[in-house]
């Protein structure tokens, strides 16, 4: 029935104040505000319907990702949006389009790398849309291997020009999003070659396209790599293929803030890292690690209702059967994932404060907090993407065989989410730069150099690996100071055994290479231990509303409590913990179940999702599953008549043929 909302009883459960909670979940009273009034606002809006987009076929799938993505643009312009209003416009759009790469790393790479002349010329143009950019960096032949990149861009002091080329196969620009149909231009990465001296890779902003036919110019190659994994799904987005043979651009477009080349052809370095080359990926890992909690939130979201309006066995003289929720097994696979997606928001906002401090301090060249952000940005986007597109194939099991249907929301949502683990660096490639980041810390203990920020852990090095946990009784569990020090032991100890083994061989790179797996688990240890740090801080802060911080306790509870409970040979292997206290540690966190159970739906309410955004009939706000799924099906264009095509070709004969035989 429309209009009842079938789960009004597990909302009249709460024992908090949702809208204050959500406007913890936004992260301020603004945020929440905007959030809130952009979201309806796409939701109400025609031109933004999701109706019937995983049907379609590629071509009219990305036609009509043009269409939305322009009618987007036509409202930001006609509403007068500011940039954040327009990025939020854009993200409850929710169709990835080559506008994300036009806005997300197009322009952020001539920020961070242009000088302020270079600034001045292309941002206004990028900004108004004039010209539409991407960012080419990845080859068919190297991708995680960025100093491997094999694109040429040669001085020619006659003319004063870079010439782009491509002098094999697999230097071909392979990947990036919105090249491979609309960019008119892209930052192009490629080797720096002057005065016959290559200078490895740099960014140059390269038109690619003509701006009155959009024909590729002369010696430019350009394509779509071809259909990607999902029905629909990022089949919205244009990945491209691009060659150049021998391409002239105007020296001034190799972005000069790293270092520049002269009029003469001589190579200059600035006195910036060069690193700083790297700046884009940076930016955007840290964007990524925000939007893995909306992604998670989103799955999560839709499982938990669902799991409250399923119900399996157990009805006892014609009564209602239990619903799927209440089941342990269900619980214990579902509240750590939601639990996860409250630690990921909080440790994004976190990462959005670093980051914002790094970039503040870069201006004032102070480059001291570099390393620490790149392995914080590195680490925490290969942590939060792998469990987030893990924990989106965790809810779509938890859905049962409705997950499965497209109507649920989750194949697509996963499909979209996935390739998270490998575009922006592949995960296990970022964990071994955490891994480098904590050996240099450990190397250098001894040296009087005190560890600093997320690391500042290692200067108490000597106790940390002595110490032992002092749980008694399972609400120990529950003092932030005994989960802390054990999150900090076990990160310890890994690297301190990983050094140690490592300084067993002569050549470090050979020992590194050698034990890349034990590296990379020590540098999740590290990862987790932040987010853990980073919710028990926020615990620590003056949260309002009635219930709301206690609700965030139970929840990062779970989180650190499942996490203890599924890495427990870490705990256990580093001496920290006994068999008895993991134990312990697996009773609190049931206990901590069943405290969740009556808020589960308001907590996921707190994300304050529209169905639009959701997109999932398992997801509805008003738990009216079956007849929408019902309704749902009728829907499929297979359904459209009782006979199904093909049937006189194919099904007839074979009836025919099998009448025959009977007949026979
Ligand atoms: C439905 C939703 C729709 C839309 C929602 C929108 C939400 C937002 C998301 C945005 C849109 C996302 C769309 C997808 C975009 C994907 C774009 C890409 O993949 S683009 C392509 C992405 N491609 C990749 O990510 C490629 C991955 N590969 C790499 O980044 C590098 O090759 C490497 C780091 C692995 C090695 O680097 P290499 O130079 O060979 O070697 P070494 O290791 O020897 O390091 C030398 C020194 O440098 C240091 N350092 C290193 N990095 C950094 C840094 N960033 N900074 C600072 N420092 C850094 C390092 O620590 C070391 O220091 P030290 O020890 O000497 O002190
Ligand atoms: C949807 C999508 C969008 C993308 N968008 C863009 C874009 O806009 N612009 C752009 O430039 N690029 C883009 N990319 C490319 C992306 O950044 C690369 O695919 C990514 O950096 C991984 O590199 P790779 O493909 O070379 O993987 P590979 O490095 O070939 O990885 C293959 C396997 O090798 C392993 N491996 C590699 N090196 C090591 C090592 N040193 N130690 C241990 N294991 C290792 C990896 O873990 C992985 O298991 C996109 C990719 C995808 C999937």
């Amino acid at each position: 029935m429309e209009g009842v909302d079938y789960l009004a009883d597990e909302r009249k459960k709460a024992e908090f104040d949702v809208n204050e909670m959500k406007i913890v979940w936004a992260g301020s009273r603004h945020n929440f505000e905007l959030s809130d009034r952009i979201s309806k606002l796409v939701a109400n809006d025609p031109g933004f319907s999701k109706e019937g987009r995983t049907m379609l076929p590629r071509k009219e799938l990305f036609k009509n990702t043009l269409r939305k993505a322009t009618y987007a643009w036509k409202r930001i312009i006609e509403l007068r949006l500011s940039e954040e209003e327009a990025a939020k416009l854009r993200h409850f759009v929710d169709e990835p389009a080559f506008t994300d790469l036009h806005w997300g790393m197009f322009i952020p790479a001539i920020k961070g790398q242009g000088t302020d002349e270079q600034q001045k010329k292309w941002l206004p143009l990028a900004y108004k849309m004039q010209i539409i950019g991407c960012y080419a960096q990845t080859e068919l032949g190297h991708g995680s291997n960025v100093q491997g990149l094999e694109t040429t861009a040669t001085f020619d002091p006659q003319t004063d020009e870079f010439v782009i080329h491509s002098p094999t196969l697999t230097s071909s620009k392979w990947w990036p999003g919105g090249l491979g149909k609309v960019s008119t231009h892209a930052v192009v990465y490629a080797r720096l070659i002057t005065n016959g001296k290559d200078y490895g890779i740099n960014g140059f902003i390269v038109q690619l396209r003509s701006l009155e036919d959009h024909k590729p110019l002369p010696g430019v190659t350009v394509g779509d790599i071809g259909l990607k994994f999902g029905n629909g799904a990022y089949n919205t987005m244009d990945n491209g293929v691009l060659r150049f043979d021998h391409v002239r651009i105007p020296r001034d477009q190799m972005l000069m803030r790293v270092s520049q080349v002269t009029r003469e052809g001589k190579y200059v370095q600035s006195d910036v890292p060069r690193q700083l080359l790297y700046g884009t990926m940076v930016y955007v890992r840290q964007t990524i690690v925000s939007d893995a909690s909306n992604a998670l939130s989103r799955a999560v979201c839709i499982a938990t209702r669902y799991s409250a309006v399923r119900r399996q066995f157990g009805s006892q003289n014609g009564g209602q059967e239990i619903q799927v929720i209440d089941y342990k097994t269900q619980q214990n696979r579902l509240f750590p994932l939601l639990a996860s997606a409250y630690a990921f928001r909080f440790v994004g906002e976190w990462l959005k404060w670093l980051y914002t401090d790094v970039t503040q301090r870069l201006q004032a060249n102070d480059f001291s907090t570099l390393p620490e952000a790149h392995a914080c940005t590195a680490g925490l986007k290969s942590l939060t993407t792998t469990a987030t597109a893990d924990g989106i194939e965790e809810c779509r099991k938890l859905c049962g065989g409705h997950g499965y249907l497209c109507s649920s929301g989750l194949p697509e949502l996963f499909a979209v989410y996935v390739p998270a683990c490998t575009y922006e660096g592949d995960n296990t490639v970022l964990l071994l730069q955490v891994a480098r980041f904590l050996m240099k810390t450990v190397s250098q203990l001894g040296s009087g150099k005190k560890p600093v920020g997320t690391i500042a852990y290692m200067g108490r090095i000597e106790h940390l690996m002595q110490c032992r946990s002092d749980v008694k009784q399972a609400k120990d569990w529950l003092k932030p100071s005994a989960v802390v020090e054990a999150f900090e032991a076990r990160a310890a100890r890994m690297s301190v055994a990983c050094a140690q083994n490592l300084s067993k061989f002569d050549n470090p790179e050979e020992g590194f290479a050698e034990l890349a797996a034990d590296l990379a688990e020590a540098a999740v240890a590290h990862c987790q231990l932040i987010v853990v740090s980073k919710f028990i801080e926020k615990l620590q802060q003056d949260i309002p509303g009635e219930g709301v911080k206690q609700q965030l306790e139970v929840l990062c509870g779970i989180y650190y409590l499942f996490l203890l409970h599924k890495h427990q040979g870490d705990f256990l292997g580093t001496g920290y913990i006994t068999s008895k206290q993991a134990s312990l540690a697996n009773d609190q966190l049931r206990a901590l179940y069943s405290q969740l159970r009556p808020n589960a739906i308001s907590l996921v309410d707190a994300f304050n999702y529209t169905d639009h955004f959701l997109d999932s009939i398992l997801g509805r706000y008003d738990g009216n599953v079956y007849p929408k799924l019902y309704e749902a099906a009728w829907k499929d264009p297979l359904n459209q008549s009782d006979i199904a095509d093909g049937f006189h070709e194919y099904i007839r004969p074979l009836l025919k043929q099998q009448l025959r035989t009977a007949r026979l």
